[in-house]
């Protein structure tokens, strides 16, 4: 890999990657919106990844887009599949390559250029939480970067104690999938007062109390959860913010610091036994490539490794985007799913 990463006291330098992950309308892409715009007023601009293939409107410039790669209403259409099985697939296609995706990672490393990548996450939280795909990106990031998860939390939908608490099981579950640094950002704030979260997490009598004013059957479970929860909200990292308004980005910011370093104190080296165990993975792939190459015909037949190597002259890598190699662009004017990425000039 190009951009080295580990630097000579064993850190993982930046940039320090943010996966933001969250329930359907929670908020993620106007959270990345904002905090493009704040990280850029303070003269500290994110290289800003999108995952989301079935996204419409893109208020914000990722540097790489997956929709630039994966054309997900052609997975639909070739795969016979519905909204999420197609955002699956397209996962899944993106994840074979997403190591060419670290590279240009890696040059930020090494140029400098953003000390923080923002990956935003499809709208349906458990296609990037549940999948192969999902688990695939997660550990390529986390094996080569600080990584910290982001979870969204939308306050003005969670008042009700049943759905507060099956929100916090969900980030819970995330929490211990992901075995990363966590912070929940409770969004929304401008337009809900975050008190009564923060005391629900904090004062099991007081969530006890909403949970009386509830007459479903779901009320006895949830009071039984919320003790469970006790020990996932005393370590719980969380700050309220307003996505349309910025309010709180930087204790937002702050927090981000802190759990960068929580990752190389208490994560790191585990990942990076991830790293070295799937290195030596692709070596032996490599070697068993050589050796089937070695007792072929030897006619010199070219292999594509799909490796992108350099950036063209002149390019910024802010400027570069993955996007599909040409001969592999369908004619189709809503483009076909591609197994290769290549720069884009
Ligand atoms: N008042 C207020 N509205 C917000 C805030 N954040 C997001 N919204 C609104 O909530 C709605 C959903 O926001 P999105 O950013 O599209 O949410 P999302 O999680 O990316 O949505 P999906 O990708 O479709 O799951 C939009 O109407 C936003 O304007 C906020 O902090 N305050």
């Amino acid at each position: 890999m190009d951009g080295e990463v580990e630097s000579e006291n064993g850190t993982m330098k930046s940039p320090v990657c943010l996966i933001v992950l969250g329930m359907a309308g929670s908020g993620k892409t106007t959270f990345v919106t904002k905090l493009d715009s704040y990280l850029r007023q303070h003269k500290r601009p994110p290289y800003l990844v999108n995952l989301d293939p079935a996204c419409k409107n893109m208020p914000y410039k990722p540097n790489i887009d997956i929709r630039d790669s994966v054309r997900y209403k052609q997975v639909m259409k070739k795969y016979h599949l519905g909204p999420n099985g197609a955002i699956v697939t397209s996962l899944n296609l993106y994840s074979t390559k997403f190591n060419q995706l670290l590279e240009l990672l890696g040059k930020v490393n090494v140029e400098n250029t953003h000390d923080i990548a923002v990956i935003d996450t499809p709208g349906q939280i458990e296609v990037f939480t549940w999948s192969a795909s999902g688990q695939i990106i997660t550990e390529c990031l986390a094996s080569t970067f600080p990584t910290v998860v982001v979870y969204v939390m939308d306050l003005e939908r969670s008042t009700s104690p049943v759905t507060f608490m099956s929100n916090m099981l969900y980030a819970c579950s995330v929490l211990y999938k992901a075995k990363l640094p966590f912070i929940i950002v409770l969004n929304k704030c401008d337009i809900v007062d975050p008190t009564y979260a923060i005391e629900w997490m904090h004062d099991f009598e007081a969530f006890s109390d909403a949970i009386e004013k509830e007459t479903s059957y779901m009320s006895n479970l949830t009071r039984t959860m919320a003790l469970t929860l006790d020990e996932f909200y005393n370590e719980l990292n969380y700050v309220p913010v307003s996505s349309l308004t910025g309010y709180n980005f930087d204790e937002f910011l702050k927090m981000v610091d802190t759990a960068a370093d929580e990752f190389q104190r208490e994560y790191r080296v585990e990942w990076e036994k991830v790293r070295k165990e799937k290195l030596q993975t692709e070596i032996t792939q490599l070697n068993s490539k050589l050796n089937s190459l070695a007792v072929s015909s030897g006619e010199g037949e070219d292999i594509n490794l799909g490796i992108i190597s350099s950036l063209s002259a002149g390019r910024e890598i802010s400027d570069v985007y993955l996007a599909p190699m040409a001969n592999e662009i369908s004619d189709d004017s809503e483009g076909e799913e591609v197994s290769g990425f290549n720069l884009n000039d």
